[in-house]
């Protein structure tokens, strides 16, 4: 049985990368000799099958036809006749359309070595704009090629416009969004993702509530990157930073402004009240995308909060209070590390605040931790019960919350 490894594996090994998954293409093979050669089935759509050890992936060489518009619009044919340069020259990219031997020979019809040695990612032939997930999976490979010195090149970028302009982003389901989305926000450079968006015009299609933060200017006192698209990039860089391969954590970093596109003109450059407009619009965009539970609540968590964890220093302690009660900080303590990370990335992806500290991040978890510590049984008295209770706890944690204060200030 004639075999190769393709795509993925291939490409990180020629980078010098981790490989993640190990995908083969099988060549003059069909189903029923699969099968009889102890191979399993799986997926629908395609002829794959699992290697009856190593569980690999092994594809049958295949060439598609479009049927209609949109990711699953496919006929698959792969009869056995299908040769391996067919197969890979309906790839998405020549970094992708290497073929390796069982003897380390590679098969590489497109050149993606020269395009590796070059940073290049370049569609590999017409078939490119059959897909319309590949425009999502360009700007996914750019989040965590850029830091390598990755570029799109310049023709693969036209196509990308032209995919965009023809509606055919629309055919997208939000399930495969999401999946690019959050494995972009997972990767090194989640910036590289939105900008190769912008670029070609997809951001408009993908995700409009973010597009429209580009050219929305911010006060240049607190932001010397004065556009609101290029800050919230720079967040997104710097969570990626503080907390690597940490979606949720990037998801939020995404989100926290998206009010910002929503003051009134004559606001600006202020933004007074961009925490509270910024909830509908992401509400919004978590629905459409059918953004996980997790996800959606610190994101909301985090739009409404971040300014109140910047001047933490200023808040009362009762107001302090009821800022962990919003987050649900009791119940769920996890939040409050997840929401300081946030925070810390939003003011340090700024011009020249890189490196700065972040001391409102430590404050938040030292006063949560502290008012975490009171416990209902620490303030039952007897006959103390429902709402009295309640409010007793309350108390304690607020005092809680003052000693933790003044501790820190007599130091
Ligand atoms: N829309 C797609 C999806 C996949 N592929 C091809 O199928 C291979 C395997 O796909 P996948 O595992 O999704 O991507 P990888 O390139 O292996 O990257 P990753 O590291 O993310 O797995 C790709 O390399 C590419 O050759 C493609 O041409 N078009
Ligand atoms: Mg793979």
């Amino acid at each position: 049985m004639k075999t190769y490894l393709v795509g993925g594996a291939v490409r990180d090994r020629l980078l010098g990368l981790e490989p993640g998954d190990r995908d083969h293409v099988v060549v003059g093979e069909t189903p029923e000799t699969m099968l009889a050669a102890g191979f399993r089935p799986v997926g629908r759509d395609f002829p794959v099958f699992l290697h009856p050890r190593s569980n690999e992936e092994y594809a049958l060489a295949r060439t598609e036809r479009k049927s209609a518009p949109g990711h699953r619009g496919f006929v698959v044919d792969s009869d056995p006749s299908v040769t391996l340069e067919e197969d890979l020259s309906r790839r998405d990219f020549t970094i992708n359309a290497i073929a390796e031997d069982d003897d380390g020979t590679l098969v590489d019809p497109f050149d993606g070595a020269r395009d590796v040695e070059a940073r290049v990612l370049r569609h590999v032939g017409p078939a490119f704009v059959e897909d319309p997930l590949r425009v999502l999976r360009a700007a996914r490979f750019m989040a965590r090629f850029a830091p390598l010195g990755f570029t799109v090149a310049p023709e693969t970028m036209a196509l990308m416009r032209d995919m965009t302009t023809s509606g055919e982003l629309d055919a997208l389901v939000p399930e495969r969004i999401w999946q690019e989305l959050s494995r972009a926000l997972a990767a090194k450079r989640p910036s590289a993702f939105l900008s190769t968006l912008h670029d070609c015009g997809a951001l408009q299609a993908i995700l409009p509530e973010v597009e429209a933060l580009y050219g929305v200017p911010q006060r240049a006192e607190y932001h010397p990157e004065v556009d609101t698209g290029v800050h919230v990039e720079m967040v997104c860089d710097m969570a990626a930073r503080l907390a690597p391969g940490d979606d949720l954590i990037g998801f939020a970093a995404l989100t926290h402004d998206l009010g910002k596109a929503l003051t009134p003109v004559d606001e600006l450059p202020k933004h007074l009240m961009h925490e509270q407009r910024g909830l509908a619009p992401l509400r919004a965009l978590c629905e459409r995308l059918k953004v996980p539970t997790a996800y959606r609540e610190l994101a909301l968590t985090a739009c409404r909060e971040h300014l109140n964890v910047h001047r933490l220093a200023e808040l009362r302690d009762d107001t302090v209070h009821k800022l962990l009660e919003r987050c649900d900080a009791f119940r769920k303590p996890e939040r409050i590390a997840q929401l300081a990370l946030v925070c810390e990335a939003d003011k340090r992806g700024r011009g020249g605040a890189g490196d700065d500290d972040y001391p409102p991040g430590r404050e938040l978890q030292r006063l949560h931790a502290a008012a975490l510590a009171v416990r209902a049984a620490d303030v039952a008295r007897e006959g103390l019960q429902g709402p009295a209770l309640g409010e007793a706890l309350r108390k304690a944690r607020i005092v809680a919350i003052r000693q933790a204060r003044a501790a820190s200030s007599a130091r």
